[in-house]
């Protein structure tokens, strides 16, 4: 079982054997930071694995964040030699205990996406919280049956935010008109288990013939538009792909395209209960520019990425990145000191509509957006 097979690119493979008891499940994911010129697949053993190539960023994205750090305590418990004699002799609550400490260890790795914890609550609520899994192998069968669930439905949610989000972007607008997007970062089949969240809007739009051309961000420093985006753009043969440097925003909306046919859509690492959104660095300059130019600006993500627990985006922590980061992606001397936040915060006032694999929720009147009440309505 891997990605969905509708997208040429896998951002991860991973098998289930189910003719073992309990089965045993492996991993192996894309290392994105060589893409786009190699293509190589890093093998997952332990949660250590996954939790490194999530902190090196060598994996990314806030849906797949969570996916692989569930895929990865799966194959830890499952298929690593180690892990699995340690387990033998241990009762249910003290594996459950085990697999607790794992999550916990894993929800170190980064910080922003909210994805990762939700994720991480969801496993604890289905299987440490279960007494009725009251054997390992039980135990054991039902996380790799919810892991195989989780990675097929961030799949089926990420079609359904691209069908919400495209009903959304072309309901005002003649059946002729096709539509120029923009994006930052990357949030196609490199940031989720596949299709996509904010590109996967995109690819809905081309599938209904009514996507005009994409531009992608660079989004530097780290560079996921022009090295991920990018190159999924390419490979999914979108029509008239145009790369820009962060700073060419602005005149590609005032010089090459009509911004009244022009949408801004991208994604998300944790929208708050007023709609505050943290997104890649860039996001919220881009918010900016579209306000000024008349262009809408969604933002499109998982239903959990929602976080109401947080009113306002003050209170979101924004990673910070090493320094080398920057320095490495620029001609800097490297001695200079820098300033590297993965993360900006869109303030809600400057975004149109937030689409969710359970609807758009569109700001009101008023400005704001009563996420809470959406959450509410949808759960
Ligand atoms: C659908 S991915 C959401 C979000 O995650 C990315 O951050 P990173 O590449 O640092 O993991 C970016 O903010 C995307 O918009």
């Amino acid at each position: 079982m891997s990605n969905d097979s509708s997208n040429t690119l896998r951002s991860l493979i991973y098998n289930l054997d189910t003719t073992t008891t309990p089965p045993k499940a492996t991993l192996s994911v894309l290392d994105q930071l060589l893409l786009p010129h190699n293509t190589a697949y890093i093998p997952i053993h332990t949660v250590s694995d996954a939790w490194t190539v999530i902190r090196t960023m060598q994996i990314r994205g806030a849906p797949l964040i969570a996916i692989v750090a569930v895929l990865g305590l799966a194959v830890d418990l499952t298929s690593n030699a180690d892990t699995v004699s340690s387990l033998q002799n241990k009762s249910v609550d003290e594996i459950k205990q085990v697999i607790g400490e794992k999550m916990e260890y894993l929800k170190t790795s980064r910080p922003t996406a909210v994805n990762l914890f939700n994720a991480m609550e969801e496993l604890s609520n289905i299987i440490i919280m279960d007494t009725s899994l009251d054997t390992r192998e039980a135990l054991l069968e039902k996380l790799t049956s919810h892991a195989s669930y989780m990675l097929e439905r961030d799949v089926s949610d990420n079609k359904l935010i691209g069908s919400h989000g495209a009903d959304d972007i072309l309901a005002n607008r003649e059946s002729d008109v096709k539509v120029q997007v923009i994006t930052i970062c990357n949030t196609g089949s490199l940031a989720t288990a596949g299709w996509g969240t904010a590109l996967g809007v995109a690819r809905e739009l081309c599938e209904r013939g009514r996507m005009d051309g994409i531009a992608c961000l660079e989004t530097r420093p780290y560079n996921q538009g022009s090295r991920l985006t990018a190159y999924e753009i390419l490979v999914e043969k979108m029509p008239n792909p145009t790369l820009l440097c962060d700073s060419m925003t602005s005149s590609f909306l005032a010089n090459k395209v009509n911004p009244s046919n022009t949408v801004c859509i991208v994604g998300a690492d944790r929208v708050c209960a007023n709609g505050d959104t943290a997104n890649k660095i860039g996001t919220f300059q881009l918010a900016i520019i579209a306000k000024e130019f008349g262009v809408d600006f969604y933002v499109a993500s998982p239903f959990t990425t929602l976080d109401v627990k947080l009113a306002s985006g003050k209170q979101i922590e924004i990673e910070e990145r090493p320094a080398g980061e920057l320095l490495e992606s620029s001609c800097a001397p490297k001695d200079m000191r820098c300033w590297n936040p993965g993360f900006d915060v869109t303030p809600a006032r400057y975004i149109t509509g937030i689409i969710t694999e359970k609807g758009v929720l569109r700001r009101s009147e008023d400005g704001t957006f009563d996420v809470k009440e959406f959450v509410e309505k949808h759960s």
